[in-house]
């Protein structure tokens, strides 16, 4: 199948909407007070870590940075329960050492992802989240939203709104993990000739 890939982010583009989202989060939590950022695996947490930076440079002071595996709390792993509650333990106690222990509880957490979709992988790391401890508040923040959500979740900070239709797919690369800083849109010619 040929694909034809459109870039629709590039470096600078990526690096302007995370400086804007920096400012945003401290303007919505006026400061950093409480606030704690957890990034989902893999784009998510250098998305996060990316933020963190840039609140440091503009506050002056750190912010936690956490990550989170949501593999196990998936709902098309629900069919095994065994498996979802030992890896989920896993992956709680992943995150509890990223904090470096620091609790979750009554924290306003600001997690983040590379692409919204369906929101599933969202409500995924809620869950987590839950086992985790009880925050105060949770907010989103993702680099492209592509809409067509299959559960009421809404992002709270947005890199790009990407209309797209649901045979087109993002792709998010990172310097971090891929090399480079792209967001690009992919669809199949026959899906475009049809
Ligand atoms: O809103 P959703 O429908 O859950 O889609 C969004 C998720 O899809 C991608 O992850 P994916 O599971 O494709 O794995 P990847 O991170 O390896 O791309 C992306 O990184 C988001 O986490
Ligand atoms: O287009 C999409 C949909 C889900 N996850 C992605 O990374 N891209």
């Amino acid at each position: 199948m040929i694909k034809e890939v459109h870039v629709i982010m590039d470096e600078t583009a990526i690096r302007r909407a995370l400086s804007r989202i920096a400012h945003e989060i401290l303007e919505k939590n006026k400061g950093i007070e409480d606030c704690i950022l957890i990034g989902i695996r893999r784009r998510g947490v250098y998305l996060a870590q990316r933020i963190a930076e840039r609140i440091k440079e503009i506050e002056g002071t750190p912010i936690i940075c956490g990550e989170l595996d949501v593999t196990a709390y998936r709902d098309d792993r629900l069919e095994d329960r065994t498996l979802v509650l030992e890896d989920g333990d896993l992956a709680v106690n992943q995150l509890k050492n990223s904090l470096g222990n620091v609790s979750i509880h009554d924290k306003k957490i600001i997690l983040f992802d590379d692409v919204l979709y369906t929101g599933r992988t969202i409500r995924a790391a809620m869950d987590a989240l839950m086992d985790c401890g009880r925050p105060r508040m949770i907010q989103l923040a993702v680099l492209a939203d592509r809409g067509h959500r299959e559960l009421p979740i809404r992002p709270d900070y947005i890199g790009k709104n990407v209309p797209t239709s649901n045979h087109e797919k993002i792709h998010v690369a990172l310097m971090e993990l891929d090399g480079k800083d792209e967001v690009t849109i992919s669809q199949s010619r026959e899906e475009r000739n049809s």
